[in-house]
């Protein structure tokens, strides 16, 4: 396979381009349809990887996944026949992603019993899966360990129960959510993650039947009920990929208007995108990003839980803060291994230093562990061409933004991993003029 992409760099990124459905909601709400009795329909839906991988992982459950052909992005899900699906065939998507971590609880309702593989996902921490399996102990499933992968077994009803996440991790607040809503009795769930798809995803729930209530102090309360029907949602914007566009723009003193970017999500980014003298003009139809023309500021920054700036808008915006002028300090405090990827941007000329210190805000839980968490980075630096290797998604989209905001010709390989999280992203890089060749 041509995975390499032959990047001539130096030239902005000037166009339109259109994000669709949000990667991060859209697995999950596909999950969903199969706590339900009847069929549901996504619309919005983007063609990413991540989307074929849920859907071969609902048909293996009998779930029928039909594809609507047309602009509306429509996915149809039926999950009246499910079945219990032979575990080898559930391994073969090990290691794929990690949504297969969310079946549990609609297949502990469904079937009674439920096999996860090892998991995917981006390698940019240990992500171990405690919380999820903590959670579900506390529903009443039973958790057993294989060789492959994890057994789950529901020996009778899970029953809502009192939970407080020790972190407010995004995918466990998802699955307290997909397991209690079928589940007999009250869930109460405190230091939730609140993150915007986790609302969507509350919002497809509701649909479907269920009754569950956000307090203002990040605790979540769902009434289990009996049964659950259908839903037809519209998925919102991928907020990730729209801010990613944006420090593109930044990057390669462009001008990029994202249809589709929805100012409410981006509330965050947007302030930051701001602060560092980036041109916003928010419209009704999108969010058109601009680079000012002249010098870009520095600034200090933390990732955080929503409302705070996602960490998955860290790795792109870090590219553009190369080029702002003075000393930018960023403190990843959501994985302790997410910025690995600055390997690359130095040797393409950029001024980075990692360091295990808690630097620039409050201390977090990875300040006394070892791990090389905060970055300073000393701009403008002149950026040139290299031979770089996609590390993650994010990570990797990071890269090819360097790559075309660098003088010269870079090699950037394993590009195709970047098909998990961004729909038709050369396609996109054609529409803005950028300068490569697969
Ligand atoms: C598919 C999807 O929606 N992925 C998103 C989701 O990932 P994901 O749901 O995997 O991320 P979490 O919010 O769960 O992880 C946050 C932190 O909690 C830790 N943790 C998590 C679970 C657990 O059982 N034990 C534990 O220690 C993780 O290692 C990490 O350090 O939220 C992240 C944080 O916004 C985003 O970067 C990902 O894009
Ligand atoms: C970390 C990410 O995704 P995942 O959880 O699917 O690995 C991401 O989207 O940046």
């Amino acid at each position: 396979m041509n995975d390499v992409l032959t990047v001539h760099g130096g030239t902005p990124l000037v166009g339109s381009i259109q994000v669709r459905g949000a990667k991060n909601l859209v697995s999950k709400a596909m999950v969903a349809a199969l706590l339900g009795d009847e069929p549901s329909v996504l619309r919005n839906v983007p063609q990413i990887r991540d989307v074929g991988v849920v859907s071969g992982l609902l048909e293996l459950h009998g779930v029928h996944v039909e594809e609507i052909p047309g602009p509306e992005g429509e996915l149809r899900l039926d999950p009246s026949n499910v079945i219990q699906a032979h575990v080898a065939d559930i391994d073969a998507h090990a290691g794929s992603s990690r949504i297969p971590i969310l079946f549990c609880g609609p297949l502990l309702h469904r079937l009674g019993e439920a096999f996860i593989p090892d998991l995917g996902g981006c390698r940019i921490g240990d992500r171990p899966i405690n919380y999820h399996m903590d959670v579900l102990r506390q529903f009443g499933a039973v958790v057993e360990k294989e060789p492959n992968g994890i057994a789950i077994r529901a020996p009778r009803r899970l029953q809502g129960t009192k939970l407080k996440l020790e972190y407010p991790s995004v995918g466990t607040t998802e699955q307290v959510l997909l397991t209690s809503v079928l589940a007999e009795g009250v869930t109460e769930l405190t230091n939730a993650a609140i993150e915007p798809e986790i609302m969507d995803l509350i919002a497809v729930l509701q649909k479907m039947g269920a009754i569950i209530s956000v307090d203002t102090d990040r605790a979540i309360r769902i009434e289990g009920v009996d049964r659950l029907g259908g839903f037809t949602h519209r998925a919102m914007p991928d907020r990730i990929e729209a801010a990613s566009w944006a420090s593109a723009a930044l990057a390669t003193k462009g001008d990029i208007t994202v249809l589709g970017a929805r100012q409410q999500e981006m509330m965050t980014f947007l302030n930051v995108f701001r602060k560092v003298g980036g041109l916003l003009d928010i419209g009704d139809d999108g969010i058109r990003f601009s680079h000012p023309g002249g010098e870009l500021n520095s600034l200090v920054l933390e990732t955080d839980v929503h409302p705070g700036f996602a960490t998955d808008w860290q790795q792109p915006l870090v590219v553009a803060l190369t080029q702002a002028s003075g000393l930018s300090i960023v403190h990843e405090t959501v994985y302790e291994n997410r910025l690995g990827f600055t390997h690359a941007l130095s040797q393409m000329g950029a001024q980075i230093q990692l360091y295990r210190e808690c630097l620039g805000g409050r201390p977090c839980r990875f300040g006394r562990r070892n791990f090389m968490h905060s970055a300073v980075i000393s701009g403008p630096a002149k950026l040139h061409g290299a031979d770089i290797t996609v590390p993650d998604l994010r990570g990797g989209f990071s890269h090819l933004i360097a790559a075309l905001a660098a003088e010269g010709t870079s090699r950037v390989r394993g590009i195709g991993l970047i098909d998990r999280g961004y729909e038709h992203f050369e396609q996109k890089l054609q529409m803005l003029g950028a300068n490569y060749e697969r």
